[in-house]
């Protein structure tokens, strides 16, 4: 089919680039020329493994085009997805200006029947408002059908995760309409669940908001572990064999960020908020990731005393591995917090230093190599699994800080090999103390 995807983010290129891997004739279109012309020119603008060498084929056997014009992106389009970023707002709500702005062009350009899906993460009732500003600047009596399709890719992985998630979620109140989107995803042979548009766009929020409850779950059972002697891996694996509960996103560590969990989770906040209904859990998740997210600021400062003129090496700085991604890693509210405090603190990632360099404060000093971050630090954090870290090659780097202390936000590093190098390691959720904390409990039981 001709399909064109408005759009050339993280999910609009992916989207753009495996619906043309799969047979369909696709047109990108964004407003950014910059990135526009990198694309043409087959490069990617942001790291997303796999993606290039997918990206050069399509266009090589010419089922992927690339334009700034809106007017030639829609001319021949059967179905037009909408990707564009819906940001957090001052508000809390998501900024919905590009949508919007996207809306009007397909009203004022359209000249053929088409149908409008989109892919962007939005409010419950948005796609009702689109089709309403869209009816509102139809130059052409033509039929405009919306539907929505959430995205749920992750990145890092987001080529994988389009061919292999385990739903497409098609919301649309005309039954061909629905059909003709199956139609598109056909071959991808990922199961389909139907609903009206509004369940759809609640679904992404939904499943968002679940994945981070179960982050900030773990990661207090994870606290709780250090307090009463039990080891977090152990626990999350015993509690994951339960197929109810499911062994992924039980990893615990500072905290969930990126450019979708923290917006999604407060734009969920506001729109309960709105309807007049207080969403409890969901306040604690929140809370909880904020407090997580300064954990090693606070066992730092346990184990080194106060951190003013301390060195504080940040080792990975984007919000996962795999990813140039910055938006809301929590690497910018640890640097801030540690600045603060009046320490200095050096950074180090091996792909998101050029965006390091834009999200972070210029106090930080970014460095190219590992060893350099850690040579004369009092203190390494790693707030990254980046697979670096964990190589055999990365620990005798640790013997350059001036004693080499490392607070493991991810528990990626490797215990053993640590201690037979004399380093101290703090890793989050394995509590050490066994014996004090069972004495104590004993104790009041006896007492009573
Ligand atoms: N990033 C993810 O992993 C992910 C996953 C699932 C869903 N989502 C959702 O998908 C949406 C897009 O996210 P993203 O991370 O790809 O955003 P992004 O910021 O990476 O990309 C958005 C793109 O839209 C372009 N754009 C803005 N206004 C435009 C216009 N009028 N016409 C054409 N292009 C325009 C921008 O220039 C930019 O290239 C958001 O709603 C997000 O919540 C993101
Ligand atoms: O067990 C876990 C899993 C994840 N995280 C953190 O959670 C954040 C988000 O990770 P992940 O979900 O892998 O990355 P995203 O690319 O943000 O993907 C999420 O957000 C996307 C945008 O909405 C959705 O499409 C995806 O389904 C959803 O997983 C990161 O900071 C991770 O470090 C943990 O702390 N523990």
């Amino acid at each position: 089919m001709k399909l064109t995807i408005v759009g050339t983010g993280y999910v609009g290129l992916v989207t753009g680039v495996c619906l043309a891997s799969i047979g369909h004739s696709v047109m990108c279109v964004d407003v950014d020329q910059e990135k526009i012309s990198q694309l043409q020119a087959g490069r990617v603008p942001f790291f997303e493994p796999g993606l290039e060498e997918l990206l050069a084929q399509q266009i090589r056997e010419d089922r992927l085009a690339f334009t700034v014009d809106h007017e030639v992106a829609f001319a021949q389009a059967e179905v037009i997805f909408i990707a564009v970023g819906t940001p957090q707002g001052i508000d809390g709500l998501p900024d919905l200006r590009a949508l919007i702005e996207v809306a009007r062009s397909i009203g004022r350009t359209v000249d053929h029947d088409v149908i409008v899906v989109i892919k962007s993460t939005v409010p419950v009732g948005t796609n009702h408002f689109l089709s309403q500003i869209i009816a509102e600047q139809l130059l052409h009596p033509v039929s405009i059908q919306l539907a929505s399709n959430p995205e749920f890719l992750r990145e890092g992985s987001a080529v994988y995760d389009t061919f292999h998630g385990d739903r497409i979620v098609i919301g649309a109140e005309d039954e061909a309409v629905a059909h003709t989107l199956a139609t598109i995803y056909q071959s991808m042979h990922i199961p389909i669940l139907h609903t009206d548009i509004r369940s759809a766009e609640m679904i992404k929020y939904s499943s968002n908001a679940f994945l981070a409850t179960k982050i900030s779950f773990i990661n207090e059972i994870a606290n709780l572990c250090e307090r009463l002697g039990a080891t977090i891996e152990d626990v999350a694996r015993g509690m994951g064999m339960d197929q109810r509960i499911g062994e992924k996103f039980l990893r615990a560590g500072i905290g969930y960020g990126g450019s979708c969990f923290p917006k999604d989770v407060k734009a969920l906040l506001g729109m309960a908020d709105l309807s007049g209904y207080p969403f409890q859990i969901l306040q604690a998740v929140e809370r909880v990731n904020r407090k997580q997210q300064m954990l090693l600021i606070e066992k730092a400062t346990k184990r080194l005393g106060k951190l003013r003129g301390k060195r504080v090496a940040l080792l990975g700085l984007a919000f996962k591995p795999d990813t140039d991604d910055m938006r809301e890693a929590p690497s910018l509210a640890i640097a801030g917090a540690l600045l603060e405090l009046g320490a200095q603190v050096v950074g180090y990632d091996p792909v998101s230093m050029g965006n390091a360099r834009y999200f972070l404060p210029s106090q930080v000093e970014l460095l190219t190599r590992p060893e350099q971050a850690l040579e004369g630090a009092d203190a390494a954090f790693i707030l990254t699994e980046w697979e670096e870290f964990t190589l055999p090659t990365f620990a005798p780097l640790l013997l350059q800080m001036k004693i080499p202390v490392v607070f493991d936000g991810r528990n990626c590093l490797d215990a053993s090999a640590l201690s037979e190098l004399g380093i101290e390691y703090h890793p989050i959720g394995r509590g050490m103390d066994r014996e004090m904390v069972t004495t104590s409990f004993q104790e009041k039981g006896r007492e009573r």
